[in-house]
């Protein structure tokens, strides 16, 4: 279970996060916005990446200013290239298996890089991937194991169609299953296929939410109206 509340961090006057209020609890919740919201800074906040200036970000009852807060039970997909680029492949996985620990994990993450084409024995060093392949890469290893919270930030980012559509079929399994999903993607049918819950944040705050259950469309709508749009000009 993630909890925010009142949870305020702000970088600068205008740039950060504030006034966060939410529980999400075993549901499947898209994070939208525009560049610069503050989408990140959330899900930095609820890793304990940042610490909060106010309130508090509680995970499985535990506050991230804790010293027993630990990051065993969430898998997390990172929009950015957050892992060692000198290492190999092969060295990287043994160390996150070491990490791990746990069978389920090794066996989880052979039978998903057999699903996205993925060696996971390469000997190349991973500054050398192509970034779909970093991708490919963050997602085995971010979402194998026994995690019960999944965090994605624009988990598609590079990969092909068909890897795409692969994930996609992944997703759709995890969504059966009894987790608890924060997925942030400026992609909104992507959105609105894995989410029961569209966020939509915006000048560093949580502005609206929306239900996708039923009227899926509504996010797109509601992405606009909270959109300052301009006419392209002559040029
Ligand atoms: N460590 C930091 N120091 C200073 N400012 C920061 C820091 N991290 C983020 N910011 C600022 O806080 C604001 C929110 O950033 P954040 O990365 O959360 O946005 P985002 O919604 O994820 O954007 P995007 O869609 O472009 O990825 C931005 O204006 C950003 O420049």
């Amino acid at each position: 279970m993630i909890e925010f509340k009142n949870v305020e961090k702000m970088f600068t006057k205008n740039k950060g996060l504030k006034n966060v209020n939410i529980t999400i609890n075993k549901e499947n919740i898209g994070l939208v916005g525009p560049n610069g919201a503050g989408k990140t800074t959330f899900i930095e906040l609820l890793l304990g990446l940042h610490l909060p200036r106010k309130g508090e970000v509680i995970i499985n009852g535990v506050k991230t200013t804790d010293k027993n807060f630990n990051l065993k039970s969430i898998g997390y997909i990172s929009a950015n290239l957050n892992i060692p680029k000198k290492l190999s492949v092969f060295e990287y996985v043994n160390y996150i298996k070491e990490l791990e620990n746990n069978e389920k994990f090794n066996t989880n993450i052979e039978m998903f890089a057999r699903v996205l084409s993925f060696d996971l024995n390469d000997a190349s060093s991973i500054g050398s991937l192509s970034s779909g392949m970093v991708q490919k890469l963050k997602i085995i290893l971010g979402i194998s194991g026994d995690k019960d919270i999944l965090i994605f930030d624009e988990p598609t980012r590079g990969l092909d169609p068909i890897a795409v559509e692969l994930f996609e079929k992944v997703m759709e399994k995890l969504k059966a299953k009894d987790l608890t999903i924060v997925y942030c993607s400026h992609i909104l049918d992507e959105v609105e296929k894995f989410c029961e819950l569209g966020l939509i944040i915006k000048d560093n705050t949580i502005v609206k939410d929306v239900n996708l259950k039923e009227h899926k469309a509504n996010l797109k709508d509601s992405f606009n109206s909270y959109y300052d749009l301009k006419e392209i000009g002559e040029f």
